[in-house]
């Protein structure tokens, strides 16, 4: 007889998650049940696992009960966990809203993680969410192979390392089948480490560019909205603009990256589910 999980595979922009709906808090997801779902060969596969569960049933979720029924634990597809994924917060929109579990109101719907409440909007084909200020404060280095590149820190809740390449590099020249070397003393629990490059002008943007991301605990991954957001934010403060729209392009799609005349930042971009089923957790890790 299977011991079944529930589950739903979604992605925003090719940034995939298993999502596991828990709403009850019953289940005690371990980081090596959460990585045997996340293997590509052996499990189900994905970037990450985004547990859906009421604030109320979590004890990281509880402080925010007041101002969002549902809590977003996301996990790594290591297994570690994070205290932010923007793509995974608009997936997980779209999961409640397709599943039946909330409506948004007109004020949006707000989703706790662990780095606060975001709330999401659903914009024809597209989720978009209100993202906390992104905080650009330090200058850093990032290392692929023996070459360096200057970069700056961005915390978006989780860290962020964002590196413009030089000297003519580009993009699909980049080995990131390995983990970019970084400080370890301004980035003590690891950092997720962007690369971009400037990208032709396009309508409805005021900046495009072209960006790749190794995700700390996934490798890399087609997009990362939290990425997107640090990129974002870096090229606006850039470019002298204290407002704009930032259009990021991943290998996965197109991410948008506004920061309003409101003072709010939006990470918006496509959020799709594209199947559901139910797994056997002791298989998988057996
Ligand atoms: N893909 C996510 C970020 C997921 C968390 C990240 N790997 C970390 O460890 O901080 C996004 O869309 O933001």
């Amino acid at each position: 007889m299977m011991d079944g999980v529930l589950f739903t595979k979604g992605h925003g922009a090719g940034n995939d998650f298993v999502i596991v709906p828990d709403p009850d808090g019953a289940l005690d997801l371990t980081p090596s049940q959460v990585a045997a779902l996340c293997d590509r060969r052996f499990g189900i596969g994905a970037d990450g696992v985004l547990r859906v569960v009421r604030t109320a049933k979590d004890s990281d979720g509880a402080g925010y009960a007041a101002e969002a029924e549902w809590f977003m634990d996301y996990r790594n597809a290591d297994g570690s966990i994070a205290e932010m994924c923007g793509n995974g917060t608009r997936v997980f929109a779209r999961y409640l809203v397709t599943h039946g579990l909330a409506t948004p109101g007109p004020e949006g719907l707000p989703i706790a993680t662990r780095a606060g409440v975001v709330v999401a909007l659903f914009v024809g084909d597209e989720v978009r969410v209100r993202m906390a200020p992104p905080r650009v404060y330090a200058a850093s280095t990032a290392t692929t192979g023996p070459l360096t590149f200057p970069g700056v820190a961005v915390d978006c809740g989780n860290p962020h390392l964002v590196c413009a390449l030089h000297d003519g590099l580009k993009l699909p020249s980049l080995d990131l089948s390995v983990s970019p070397g970084f400080d370890p003393a301004l980035f003590p629990a690891g950092v997720n480490v962007e690369f971009v490059t400037p990208a032709s002008p396009i309508e409805g943007a005021d900046l495009h560019v072209d960006m790749r991301v190794y995700e700390r605990g996934s490798g890399e991954t087609m997009a990362c909205g939290s990425g997107a957001l640090a990129v974002g934010a870096v090229a606006l403060r850039d470019a002298g603009l204290s407002q704009g729209v930032v259009a990021v392009d991943l290998p996965g799609g197109r991410l948008t990256v506004t920061h309003d005349e409101n003072d709010a930042w939006w990470l918006a971009g496509p959020a799709v589910l594209v199947a559901t089923g139910e797994t056997d957790l002791d298989a998988l890790t057996r």
